[in-house]
């Protein structure tokens, strides 16, 4: 039987992110996903011009329908949550599938700056999903964020992001990642596992360029290995690989960093897996 994996995030009509790169990338690792969408937009926000259709309201409406029908998830994976009443809808659905793989991208910001949607109290919100998640994936500033440390600071030490993740650990979940490090050239992420006390890194070259949705595509290959019984170390160099391959193919072409990777290509590394 096929895993199922709830997928909460927002459907963005063109820009390669959220459920645009979930579904796919979920199917291509034999894992079934389900989506369930918080917003539409016609186009993702980083485009000139997006529409936006809040489905706030229907929200909870779809998730009494899926308790309705019994279903069981083996993973619940949370992306971006643009308000304080979709993160209570998603809390209590949580509480609903105690039993459930709980993934949470705790998205709030990036490059040292919070979203400007993001105040104080949604920050808190985020930090409370994080604190019933068995694994989490800030970025730095998202992880800074979440354990109260200035997030401007751009040149942290190894010592100190290992303590970083161990801080994030103490907020509940059993494993972090942290994203989008830079060292020198390279990207790294930072991976931590609490139940055995374990920590590594990945490191791969940088090309200087962040393309939308690589955040998106990273949590949902950890998720689908995951909840396939596979451990954090593969998953985690298995994304690392999956997004470097597709970004030194991307970068040959002069594209907006809006459209996102050209990952399709490449899909066939996942379904071989
Ligand atoms: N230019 C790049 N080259 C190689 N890997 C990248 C690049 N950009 C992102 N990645 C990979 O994707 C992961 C997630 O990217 P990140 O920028 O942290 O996501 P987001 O800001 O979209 O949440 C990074 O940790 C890294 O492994
Ligand atoms: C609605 C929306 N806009 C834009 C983005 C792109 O964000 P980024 O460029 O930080 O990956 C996302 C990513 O999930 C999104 O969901």
């Amino acid at each position: 039987m096929l895993k199922k994996v709830a997928a909460i995030n927002d459907l963005s009509g063109v820009g390669k992110c959220s459920l645009s790169v979930a579904i796919p990338i979920l199917s291509a690792l034999k894992v079934q996903c389900c989506p369930f969408p918080t917003a539409i937009l016609s186009s993702q926000t980083g485009y000139p011009e997006y529409s936006f259709f809040d489905f706030t309201n229907e929200m909870i409406t779809y998730s009494n329908v899926w308790k309705n029908l019994n279903l069981n998830f083996d993973c619940i994976y949370t992306g971006f949550l643009g308000s304080k009443y979709q993160i209570e809808i998603v809390s209590k659905f949580i509480k609903e599938n105690k039993t459930s793989l709980i993934v949470v991208d705790p998205v709030m910001g990036d490059d040292g700056l919070v979203y400007p949607v993001f105040d104080t109290e949604m920050c808190n919100k985020i930090k409370n999903l994080v604190k019933v998640s068995d694994l989490t994936t800030p970025n730095l500033t998202e992880a800074c964020i979440l354990t109260g440390r200035n997030y401007s600071k751009k040149n942290f030490t190894r010592d100190e992001l290992i303590n970083l993740a161990k801080d994030v650990c103490s907020i509940g979940p059993s494993k972090v990642v942290i994203t989008g490090i830079l060292e020198g050239d390279n990207i790294l992420n930072l991976a931590y596992d609490k139940a055995i006390d374990k920590y590594f890194f990945t490191s791969v070259k940088y090309n200087n360029c962040s393309y939308s949705g690589t955040g998106d595509i990273f949590t949902s290959i950890i998720s689908g290995l995951l909840t396939n019984g596979y451990d954090l170390n593969f998953a985690v160099i298995t994304a690392t690989n999956f997004i470097s391959k597709t970004i030194d193919y991307t970068s040959k072409f002069n594209i907006d960093r809006n459209d996102g990777v050209m990952f399709e290509k490449f899909l066939c590394d996942l379904t071989c897996i």
